[in-house]
């Protein structure tokens, strides 16, 4: 569709003359006179849209300025006094700053510096570009920000401040910031205390475990300013209004790194300036009907729960804590005896085998709810029809996971499930069945590789919308039941081995879960999907590569 024209003038871009305009959709310009539908003003900014002009979309301008006289800008942050040429000798011009695409979905400020002939010409284009992004009423104003400065390596603070920071203040958003004093901190403030409509955002500067505290706060404020109880597991959960943005400085990411592509501070903030939105599912975890946690990411039993457990305890080391634990546990290969029940989630949302990963403006994750849900009632489907009815799977496991998301992170580059969707209101359920240490390997190994880690007989992987797991020793024999009341009257799990066969690591031990990166000391636990509850200031990972044209031509 064509797009009214709003401003068009002669103005120089990079010592040439060129023919620029503004429409709703995009800044573009060409050097005046060229027909040749290729070369363009100077370097190359952006892409060529259809009528060979460098263009920028005004969904991804971060700012305009007026550049200070005798000033140029010559790179992202440099200011610089340039030699003055015939075409910039007059020093009226306006700096355009936009998104710039770079390699692995990392996103760059870049700049482009548009001289003009008078400053009244000047200051027009800058008007008419402000009204321009005034009018995009997604992109956060007012944002609360939280850091937790023992994350990862411990630069949260530093990166927010260097990386973050400056485009906030850029793109003229203003920042409430705490910096976190200890843990829970973030969650309690937004919880109770925070007064949270001031707010277009929170921003998490952190791991998972940081962003899971704001999801935390921000999900249990949300059901009790609406009178939901959250301990009632099948309750319908109210949606939170409030995007989240995360700044990855954590040990993995895999959050940030999942629902942007990448872990890149400056990239993370950029998605938050342009107002991105990314609905995404989240686990609720109950033990009978007590409310224990919230999940997003991993909800892993065995394997990643012990890596996880036997960590902590090396927290010192920073993010490498995870390859010492993750060798340690390998190599005891212990296995867990239990049964999962699950609610197999419709066909029309695919299976954990398709070859089809979420990406943003994904078609399954954008289905109607019902259509995602299944439009048949669970209680009038025959037996011969699996769908919809509880199955039970009984036996002994190395690990037990939930993946509500790919789970990607640096570590693994398609993830735990690498077709596992951001918003479709289901869980991959992947079981690891004991086998040999070797087999074990190869198949932890696939998840750094291409190769497809659920191509072994030992692996069963399913999407579902609830599941429940019960470790043996609750199932069969209460003595087994190892809880014991601390003082705080809560229960507590201890890990013991079988008192029976001290040496087998047989299935009387228990693991914890390990929930978006904490642990949950509870064994039996039941799991269920609420499809998109929150929303993320991300748009899912992009499928172009950075060379192709991130618009259709036509509507620029
Ligand atoms: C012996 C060879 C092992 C090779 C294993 C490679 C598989 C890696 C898969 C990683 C999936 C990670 C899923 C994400 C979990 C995070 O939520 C959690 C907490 O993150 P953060 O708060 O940022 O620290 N991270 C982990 O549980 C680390 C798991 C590492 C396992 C080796
Ligand atoms: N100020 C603080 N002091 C100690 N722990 C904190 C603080 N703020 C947050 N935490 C906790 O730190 C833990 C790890 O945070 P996270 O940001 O995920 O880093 P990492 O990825 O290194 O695990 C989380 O459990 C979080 O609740
Ligand atoms: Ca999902």
């Amino acid at each position: 569709m064509e797009q009214k024209l709003l401003l068009s003038s002669q103005l120089s871009v990079h010592n040439t003359l060129c023919e620029v305009t503004l429409n709703s959709a995009a800044l573009s310009w060409r050097p005046r006179g060229d027909n040749t539908h290729k070369r363009a003003a100077g370097r190359r900014y952006g892409p060529l849209n259809a009528a060979g002009s460098q263009y920028v979309p005004v969904c991804e301008i971060i700012s305009v300025q007026e550049t200070e006289e005798d000033c140029a800008s010559t790179g992202v942050g440099k200011w610089q006094k340039v030699p003055q040429t015939p075409v910039e000798s007059n020093q009226h011009a306006f700096t355009v700053s936009y998104v710039e695409r770079t390699q692995k979905h990392r996103w760059r400020c870049g700049e482009v510096t548009l001289h003009c002939t008078d400053r009244t010409l000047c200051l027009q284009w800058v008007q008419a570009i402000r009204e321009q992004l005034s009018l995009l009423t997604i992109r956060p104003k007012r944002l609360l920000v939280y850091i937790n400065p023992y994350g990862g390596k411990h630069h949260g603070k530093r990166i927010y401040e260097q990386k973050v920071a400056p485009i906030f203040s850029r793109a003229s958003i203003s920042t409430d910031v705490i910096v976190t004093e200890w843990a829970n901190h973030a969650r309690d403030h937004l919880k109770t205390e925070a007064e949270l409509k001031k707010y277009d955002g929170v921003v998490c500067v952190g791991g998972d475990g940081m962003f899971s505290e704001i999801i935390h706060g921000l999900i249990s404020r949300t059901q009790s300013d609406s009178g939901v109880d959250q301990n009632l597991s099948d309750e319908t959960l109210i949606p939170c209004s409030l995007r989240i943005g995360i700044i990855p400085a954590g040990s993995t990411d895999c959050i940030c790194y999942a629902t942007v592509g990448s872990n890149d501070p400056v990239t993370s903030a950029l998605h938050i300036v342009v107002g991105d939105s990314q609905p995404m599912d989240v686990c609720s975890i109950h033990h009978n009907n007590t409310f224990l946690r919230y999940s997003v990411s991993l909800l892993g039993y065995g394997f990643y729960g012990d890596v996880l457990t036997d960590s902590e305890r090396k927290r010192w080391m920073g993010p490498a804590r995870y390859d010492i634990s993750g060798v340690k546990t390998f190599m005891s290969h212990r296995y867990y005896e239990g049964t999962i029940t699950f609610l197999p989630a419709d066909e029309n949302v695919g299976t954990p085998r398709d070859k089809l990963p979420c990406r943003t403006g994904c078609n399954i994750c954008s289905l109607p709810s019902a259509d995602k849900q299944g439009s048949r009632d669970e209680e009038s489907v025959s037996d011969t029809d699996r769908k919809g009815v509880w199955q039970v799977i009984r036996g002994k496991f190395l690990a037990i996971n939930a993946a509500c998301m790919s789970c990607a992170c640096p570590r693994s580059p398609k993830g735990l499930s690498p077709s596992a969707h951001l918003a479709d209101g289901t869980v991959d359920l992947i079981l690891v069945r004991r086998c040999s240490r070797f087999d074990f390997l190869r198949h932890l190994l696939r998840h750094t590789n291409k190769d497809d880690q659920f191509d072994y007989p030992f692996v069963e992987v399913y999407r579902v919308r609830q599941f429940h797991f019960t470790p043996r020793y609750e199932e069969t024999n209460s003595e087994l039941d190892l809880r014991e009341a601390d003082g705080s009257g809560r229960k507590r799990f201890f890990s013991r081995i079988c008192r029976e066969h001290p040496a087998c690591n047989c299935s009387l031990v228990h693991s914890s879960w390990n929930c978006d990166g904490e642990i949950l000391p509870h064994a039996a636990i039941q799991v269920r999907v609420h499809c998109q509850l929150i929303k993320l200031f991300a748009r899912g990972i992009e499928e172009h590569s950075v060379f192709e044209e991130p618009y259709p031509l036509s509507a620029i």
